[in-house]
C-alpha cells in the first residue's frame, strides 16, 4: 500500500524514492513505512514555495495569524491522539509528550508577541522626515528538525517563520515522519494555502538535496553538531542566505555547598535523565566538590538513580524514562559507557540494556575523575560523567573545557557563587539551582562554540525569520536652506 506521506503544493502525495520504516523502539514494531522525496519532488516542493511567497507575505500578519490560531486550537482538539503517536514514535512516556503538546500550542501566542516586540514596525521623528525600522520575511525557507523534540522543535522555526511571511519546506527526522505527517495534517485543517508549507519526506539524501537547493533562502535546522557543521560549510561563501543552526551539547552541572541535598539530586536527574538524556540541554558533566558534603550528594545520586522506573510510554505508573529513539542508539550508548570504563572511569551506576531489540536502558553514572583522554563529545543518551574536583576554579575551568557552549549550571547555596561562576561559564543558558534542561519558549535558546552559530531559536527566533528594514521618508521634498560646499543651484 502507498503512503502518501509527501505534502507538496497542497496536496498529498507517495515519495518516489527510497522506502523507509518507522520503528517504535519501546516494542519493536514498524509503526510506518513510506517512500522518501526524490530530488525531483524537493525541487516541486521548493517551487510551490516559492510561488505561494508573494501571497502570503502580502497578507496582514493578522491574516497569518488567525491560521496559527487555528492550528494551535486543533492541537488541542487533537492532543491525546498528537502525544500518543509522538511517544509511539519515539518511546517517550505520554505523561511527557503530552508536554511537547502543550509546548506546540503556547508556540504561537509567544511567537506573536515575539514578532511584535522583536520585528515589529519602529517610527521615529527627525527634521522634515519620519525614520523607520520595518521588517520582512526571507523568502522560502527549509526548516529541518531532530527526532528527539518532533513536534516542539521544528514548530519553533515553523511558527516563527509563517507568521513573519515566509513559505517553507520542512524536511523532518527520518526517525519520526509519523508524528511529521499528523503535524501537516492539522496545518492543513487548519487552512494554510497551497505551498505555504510543504513536507518532504526522506532520509538524508532527501535533506542533502533540500539544503542544496539555489531556491532556497534561509536553513533553519535543529539536529546534530555534526550536520550542522556540514551545513554551515555547505552555505560557506553564501552570505545571502540565512543560515540558523541550534545543535548539541557537552553541557556542565557544577554542585558547591548544599545544604539540601535531595532538592539538588532531584535537580541534578532531572537535568541528566529527563526524557532518557536525549535533551540538547542535558547536563552530561557533572562536578561534585571532593568534600563529605560532595560525597553525601554522590551517594544519594547513585540511590535515587537505581530506583528511576524505565518503562513503557503507556505503562501504569507512569515511568520517569521510556525507551531512547531506537535499540542501536541505546545500545551505542551502552556502548560508549564501556569505552569509558575501559579507560579507567568507574562505574557508579551500571548502564544495562536488557533487550537488544528495543530502545530502553536503565541510567548510568560513571566517575571520570582523574581519567586521562576523555573526547569533548556529547553522549545523546542517559549516561552521566562525574569529575569530583577540589577547587571551584578547577571545577569551571574543566567545565569550559568543551568545544560546545549550549548550556550549564550551577546548584549552590550562596548567590556569590553563582555571580562568580555566571561570570566565567561559556554557555548560551546559564541557570542557579534549577535542571539545566526545560528552557523556556519565552526566552532566548541557543548556544555558543559548536552548539550553534549565534542565532538563538526560541523568543528570539524572529530574528532570523525577517531582516530588518531601515527607512528615512518624507512626503514632501525641500531644497535645503544650507547646501554642501561646491553645489551650486
Ligand atoms: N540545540 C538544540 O536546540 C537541539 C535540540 C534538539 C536536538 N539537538 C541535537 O540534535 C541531535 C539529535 O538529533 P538528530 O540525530 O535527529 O540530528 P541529525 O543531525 O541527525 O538530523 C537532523 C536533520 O538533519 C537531516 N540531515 C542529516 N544529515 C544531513 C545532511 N548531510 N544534509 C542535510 N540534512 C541532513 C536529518 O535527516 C534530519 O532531518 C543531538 O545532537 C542533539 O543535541 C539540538
Ligand atoms: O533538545 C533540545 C531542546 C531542549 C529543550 N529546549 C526547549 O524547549 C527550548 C524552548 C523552545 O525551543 O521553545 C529543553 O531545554 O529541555
Amino acid at each position: 500500500m502507498t503512503n502518501s506521506i509527501q505534502f507538496i503544493n497542497g496536496a498529498w502525495e507517495a515519495g518516489e524514492g527510497q522506502k523507509f520504516d518507522s520503528v517504535d523502539p519501546a516494542r519493536n514494531e514498524v509503526i510506518w513505512s513510506g517512500e522518501s522525496a526524490s530530488a525531483n519532488q524537493v525541487e516541486k516542493a521548493v517551487m510551490a514555495a516559492r510561488q505561494a511567497f508573494p501571497e502570503w507575505a502580502e497578507k496582514s500578519v493578522d491574516e497569518r495569524l488567525a491560521i496559527c490560531k487555528k492550528f494551535s486550537e486543533l492541537l488541542e482538539e487533537n492532543k491525546e491522539h498528537l502525544a500518543r503517536t509522538m511517544a509511539k514514535e519515539t518511546g517517550k512516556p505520554v505523561w511527557e509528550t503530552r508536554t511537547e503538546v502543550g509546548a506546540m500550542m503556547g508556540k504561537v501566542a509567544i511567537s506573536e508577541r515575539a514578532y511584535n516586540e522583536r520585528t515589529g514596525t519602529v517610527e521615529n521623528e527627525m527634521p522634515g522626515a519620519k525614520a523607520f525600522i520595518r521588517h520582512k520575511p526571507h523568502g522560502v525557507v527549509a526548516v529541518y528538525g531532530p527526532y528527539n523534540f518532533p513536534g516542539h522543535l521544528p514548530n519553533g522555526h515553523i511558527v516563527p517563520a509563517l507568521i513573519a511571511g515566509n513559505t517553507i519546506v520542512f524536511k523532518p527526522s527520518e526517525l519520526t515522519p509519523m508524528v511529521a505527517q499528523e503535524t501537516v495534517k492539522l496545518w492543513e485543517k487548519a487552512g494554510i494555502p497551497a505551498g505555504v508549507l510543504n513536507l518532504v519526506q526522506g532520509e538524508v539524501e532527501t535533506g542533502k538535496a533540500l539544503s542544496a537547493h539555489p531556491q532556497i533562502d534561509g536553513l533553519y535546522f535543529t539536529g546534530s553538531s555534526n550536520t550542522g557543521h556540514l551545513l554551515h560549510k555547505q552555505f560557506g561563501g553564501r552570505p545571502d542566505k540565512i543560515l540558523a543552526l541550534e545543535m548539541g551539547g557537552n553541557n556542565p552541572l557544577l554542585v558547591t555547598n548544599v545544604s539540601d541535598i535531595d532538592a539538588a539530586v532531584h535537580n541534578i536527574v532531572q537535568s541528566a535523565f529527563i526524557t532518557s538524556g536525549q535533551r540538547c540541554t542535558c547536563a552530561r558533566r557533572l562536578f561534585i566538590e571532593d568534600s563529605e558534603q560532595g560525597r553525601a550528594v554522590l551517594k544519594r545520586l547513585v540511590e535515587v538513580t537505581e530506583n528511576i522506573l524505565v518503562d513503557d510510554y503507556e505503562a501504569e505508573p507512569q515511568p520517569f524514562m521510556g525507551a531512547m529513539i531506537s535499540a542501536k542508539a541505546a545500545g551505542e550508548m551502552v556502548d560508549a559507557q564501556n569505552e569509558l570504563l575501559h579507560k579507567g572511569a568507574k562505574s557508579l551506576v551500571r548502564m544495562k540494556q536488557e533487550d537488544p531489540k528495543k530502545g530502553f536502558v536503565t541510567p548510568g553514572i560513571v566517575d571520570v575523575t582523574g581519567v586521562e583522554g576523555l573526547e569533548d563529545e556529547e553522549h545523546f543518551g542517559p549516561l552521566l560523567k562525574v569529575y569530583r574536583y577540589k577547587e571551584l576554579d578547577d571545577a569551571i575551568k574543566e567545565a569550559n573545557n568543551t568545544r560546545y557552549g549550549l548550556s550549564a549550571g550551577v546548584l549552590c547555596d550562596d548567590e556569590q557563587t553563582y555571580r562568580y561562576f555566571f561570570k566565567h561559564i561559556r554557555a548560551g543558558i546559564v541557570n542557579w539551582n534549577k535542571p539545566i534542561t526545560g528552557a523556556s519558549s519565552a526566552a532566548p535558546f541557543g548556544g555558543i562554540g559548536a552548539s550553534g552559530n549565534h542565532r538563538a531559536s526560541a523568543y528570539y527566533a524572529a530574528d532570523y525569520c525577517a531582516y530588518p528594514v531601515a527607512s528615512v521618508e518624507a512626503d514632501t521634498m525641500t531644497l535645503p536652506e544650507s547646501l554642501a560646499p561646491g553645489l551650486k543651484f
